[in-house]
């Protein structure tokens, strides 16, 4: 890891109109991504996680969307780029991979000659050596009979080994950066595992950065080496993995960990997950998010807390719990 900044979002906001006005989602996100890195973004359902990453790939269709912030790759701002461009770095150097391979698969083709497509799309390569290559990171993505694979179509597949396929072609043009969007919540728990062992070797072998969507701290704790905690559409906490599990500073990182234990009778037992739900984005409060389900909540946090940075660990809550 050479900690070079790969990826920059700076208050990225997601917005639609709507017949009641505009909806913020995506309420201001910054974060970066350092080459070689693993960076984690968690939160529960509906915290702005995948139209976040959908932003960055420029990949919200909705006309009614109003995109704003920056997004840098490399320097260059992605929110800017001309279409073609955009394109080009799509599958490219920045790749992507969602919970279900389905919706990147085509059901008329063989998954080898996707990958094959794929290849000959993006390089300057033949039809012959992308197939050898092809044929390569299936192997290298742990399947024991590639040739074979690549032969079949994507229903013939088990889930777990579409989703190696796509991560092969994700990974066919060496992406810089892997965007992956809850790769594994489709899968059963060994699959999960699997999978997230190639997650974590591609930095080593194909030296990808990874931006993993995720709801599952398990996860985080597996795989990121920083992560970007994300609650009704804001970043609540960030830092580094270790850091933050250690010592998490925001309640709602707090009740996701469940890691306050509390003495109840004679018994040490972890809290429940937190009570309650997160905010519909209609229903947000105009303060801190997150204020509604929390037993630390006071009157300041009627404002919204800004996010505060003390030695790369960063929270927004009025109360947070001292590092
Ligand atoms: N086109 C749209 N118009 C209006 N609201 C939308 C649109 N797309 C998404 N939303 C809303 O934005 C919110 C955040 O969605 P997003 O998919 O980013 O959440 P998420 O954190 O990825 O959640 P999950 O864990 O369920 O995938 C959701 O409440 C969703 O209903
Ligand atoms: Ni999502």
């Amino acid at each position: 890891m050479n900690g070079e900044t790969l990826l920059e979002v700076d208050d990225l906001r997601v917005s639609f109109r709507t017949g009641q006005g505009v909806l913020p989602i995506v309420e201001g996100v910054s974060f970066v991504v350092k080459a070689g890195e693993i960076l984690s973004v968690v939160g529960e359902s509906g915290s702005g996680k995948s139209l976040t990453a959908l932003a960055i790939m420029r990949l919200i269709t909705d006309p009614n969307a109003v995109i704003t912030g920056s997004v840098r790759f490399r320097g260059q701002d992605l929110l800017g780029l001309p279409e073609p461009a955009m394109r080009s770095l799509r599958g490219g150097a920045i790749a992507m991979i969602f919970q279900d391979p389905m919706t990147a698969l085509t059901p008329a083709y063989t998954v080898g000659a996707q990958i094959v497509e794929q290849i000959m799309a993006h390089r300057n390569a033949g039809r012959m050596a992308a197939r050898t290559r092809a044929i390569d990171l299936l192997g290298a993505m742990g399947i024991a009979s590639p040739r074979d694979i690549a032969g079949r179509y994507p229903h013939q597949l088990s889930g777990g080994m579409r989703q190696r396929v796509m991560i092969a072609m994700a990974l066919s043009c060496d992406p810089a950066l892997l965007i992956a969007d809850e790769p594994t919540t489709a899968l059963d728990v060994t699959v999960q595992a699997q999978i997230l062992e190639l997650i974590l070797r591609l930095r080593g072998e194909f030296g990808s950065s990874v931006l993993l969507i995720t709801h599952d701290m398990g996860v985080v704790a597996k795989v990121a080496d920083r992560v970007v905690v994300m609650y009704a559409g804001a970043i609540a906490e960030a830092g580094a993995t270790r850091a933050l599990f250690a010592r998490p500073a925001h309640p709602y990182t707090i009740g996701l960990l469940g890691a306050i234990p509390r003495l109840r009778g004679p018994r040490l037992v972890r809290l429940p997950a937190i009570p309650g739900a997160p905010p519909a984005p209609h229903d947000r409060p105009s303060g801190c998010g997150f204020a509604p389900r929390c037993a630390a909540a006071t009157g300041i946090c009627a404002a919204h807390p800004p996010l505060i940075t003390h030695d790369g660990h960063a929270v927004a809550c009025f109360h947070a719990r001292a590092a």
